[in-house]
């Protein structure tokens, strides 16, 4: 499905569709669903039992004026009420269990599903959107598998016992009001083509708005500095226009719909109790028995009304459902391999790289990466030049497997990555992003994040000093504590970079790849980095850094120059170590470097 696609273009889903999909995700809860349509039930029954109790008081008690006839009646009456009321609360909380514990479920599912996107494919999307699907949408999907189910099946239940209940009390009534309900059926479905356009139109505004507000809101400071207060300002003011004047249109629906029942069920009442006026008089009906049918009647209303919206309830969540199956029908920009290679790898030996013919597209754009070919031996420590927008960051995102090549392949040790398991490839290469990523955590949390257990302070301390953290990191009072608000901020830029580096050099691996790490960094402390990084590769690790910096490249052993996606020049330093090359790869036919 195409990732941009709006939401309006997206086919809503019909409630068999949408249950199909999602119904399996309420295993382990069905026990509980059952157990609440079951109450519900009893509640019912409870109800009716309730309703006969008042007939026989009416007739009996009321009737003769005998109070001894009251209790009896009135004292069973109380005690039914009483179960039906637990019964509605214990219905209530297992449908309230079964569906809160669908709703985490689901938006684990999809929150894990995003995770494994490109994260291209997610920048591409407003991110507002993405979260209204996540936590809205999945409240809908909910309701069309669990609650709304229940409940449909609840009043299909309370239809039926009510409606033999009533005919009992006489069937000619009930046949009046049979022949009322298909107004009321035919009234809701006009009602829901009108409801789902309305709702379409809210969730597209409110889309907007949140987009809207995401993006004056995380560049505040670019608003304020370039005096651009004003534009945001209309900017909102139009999409807020736009969601208030779809929520207006859908309140009017909504407030025409109660009216309109209403008048229905009077009429329907109404002429009820005129039919039962004269079967009281001809002797088919008691006062008992026109009251009790009245109550039935009232009772039948709710359950009537909630089937007849069925549809409406039904296309409205249709249609969030269908935002979330297409975040979820995304795929994967990599996959794991299908079939795991067993073979032994032992990375700090032979974590040597090679790159064959590899081409990175871009539809409609030239290409990223074309035809590139290179060898990067063990242990070497390999910078990476070129101008903007010349690919280095997009070869670097393939070494971590962020998306695989076109066409060609890149090997590590031998072994094509789309044969790692991807948790494997990435416990061997650390990739260092230009954009230092921060949690809303402590410094601790968020140097040691993705290190599989605590290195201990003392192994954070070392990675610190070969950063350049350790300066700034002793001068804060809470140290390591230290929170560091919203994307880092409270840090400054050279800081959060050093806190990313020292992330990045605390995980074990055999490939190190780092995105322009000395921006931020003032010249010292980048030749200190770039020292650690020379031991790094002496000790056996495969590191590979772009830089822009080019005074930096005579501590290089290989220099790779790429220019329009292309390799312009590799150079290898002289003295640059002599691991010996196992014969992995052929000469590859216009490859445009040599390997
Ligand atoms: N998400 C994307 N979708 C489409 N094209 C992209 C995307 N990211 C980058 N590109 C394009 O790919 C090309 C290579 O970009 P890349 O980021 O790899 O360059 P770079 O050499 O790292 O640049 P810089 O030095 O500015 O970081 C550029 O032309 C860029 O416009």
């Amino acid at each position: 499905m195409a990732s941009d696609e709006s939401p309006e273009e997206l086919p809503r889903l019909s409630w068999p569709q949408v249950f199909r999909r999602f119904w399996p995700l309420t295993e382990g809860r069905r026990l509980a669903m059952a157990g609440a349509l079951l109450a519900f039930t009893l509640a019912v029954v409870a109800d009716a039992i309730g309703i006969e109790l008042l007939a026989d008081l009416i007739d009996g008690a009321v009737e003769d004026a005998d109070l001894e006839q009251f209790w009896g009646p009135a004292g069973i009456w109380a005690g039914v009420t009483l179960v039906a009321a637990v019964l509605t609360y214990l219905g209530s909380v297992l449908t309230a269990s079964a569906a809160e514990r669908f709703s985490r479920r689901l938006r684990a599912q999809t929150h894990d599903h995003l995770l494994t996107l490109a994260p291209e494919e997610l920048d591409r999307r407003a991110l507002g959107d993405v979260l209204s699907r996540v936590v809205d949408d999945t409240e809908d999907v909910e309701h069309l598998t669990v609650t709304g189910v229940i409940d449909a099946a609840g009043s299909v239940i309370a239809v039926v016992i009510f409606g033999v209940a009533a005919w009992r009390q006489s069937w000619m009534l009930a046949l009046v009001v049979l022949a009322a309900a298909p107004v009321v059926w035919l009234l809701n479905g006009w009602l829901t083509g009108r409801t789902h356009r309305l709702s379409m139109s809210t969730r597209v505004a409110h889309g907007e708005l949140t987009s809207a507000l995401e993006q004056s809101l995380t560049n505040s400071a670019l608003v304020q500095a370039y005096n651009a207060r004003p534009a945001e300002r209309r900017r909102l003011a139009t999409v807020s226009g736009r969601l208030m004047t779809a929520r207006l249109r859908q309140t009017r629906l909504a407030s025409v719909q109660g009216p309109l029942t209403e008048l229905v069920e009077t009429a329907g009442l109404l002429a009820v109790i005129g039919i039962g006026v004269v079967d009281i008089a001809t002797g088919d009906l008691t006062v008992g028995g026109l009251l009790a049918f009245t109550a039935y009647l009232t009772f039948l209303y709710p359950p009537i009304t909630a089937l007849g919206q069925l549809g409406l309830t039904a296309s409205q969540f249709g249609t969030s459902a269908a935002r979330l199956v297409e975040l979820l029908e995304l795929r994967p920009a990599v996959l794991e391999p299908p079939v795991v290679d067993l073979r032994p790898y032992d990375p700090l030996q032979r974590a040597d790289l090679v790159i064959q013919g590899v081409t990175v597209c871009s539809p409609g754009r030239p290409n990223r990466l074309s035809n590139v070919s290179l060898r990067i031996r063990p242990g070497a420590l390999v910078m990476v030049t070129g101008p903007s927008g010349a690919g280095k960051s997009t070869l670097m995102e393939l070494l971590v497997r962020f998306r695989d090549p076109d066409h060609g392949r890149v090997l590590l040790a031998g072994r094509d990555l789309r044969d790692y398991p991807l948790h494997e490839l990435r416990r061997q290469v650390t990739w260092l992003p230009q954009e230092p990523f921060m949690f809303d955590e402590t410094l601790r949390e968020n140097i040691t994040y993705g290190t599989p257990e605590d290195p201990g302070t003392g192994a954070i301390t070392l990675a610190a000093q070969d950063s350049g953290a350790a300066e700034f990191l002793e001068r804060l009072p809470n140290g390591l504590a230290t929170q560091v608000g919203q994307r880092g901020r409270a840090l400054s830029g050279g800081q959060r970079q050093r806190v990313a580096l020292t992330r990045a050099l605390l995980r074990q691996g055999s490939v190190l790849v780092l995105d322009e790490p000395t921006t931020g960094l003032d010249p010292r402390t980048a030749q200190n980095l770039i020292g650690t990084l020379r031991e790094l590769a002496d000790e056996g690790r495969t590191v590979l850094l772009v830089t822009h910096d080019l005074a930096l490249t005579r501590h290089a052993d290989q220099v790779i120059e790429l220019s329009g996606g292309r390799v312009r020049r590799t150079t290898l330093l002289p003295d640059s170590p002599t691991v010996p090359i196992p014969q992995l790869v052929q000469p590859v036919p216009g490859g445009n470097a040599s390997l």
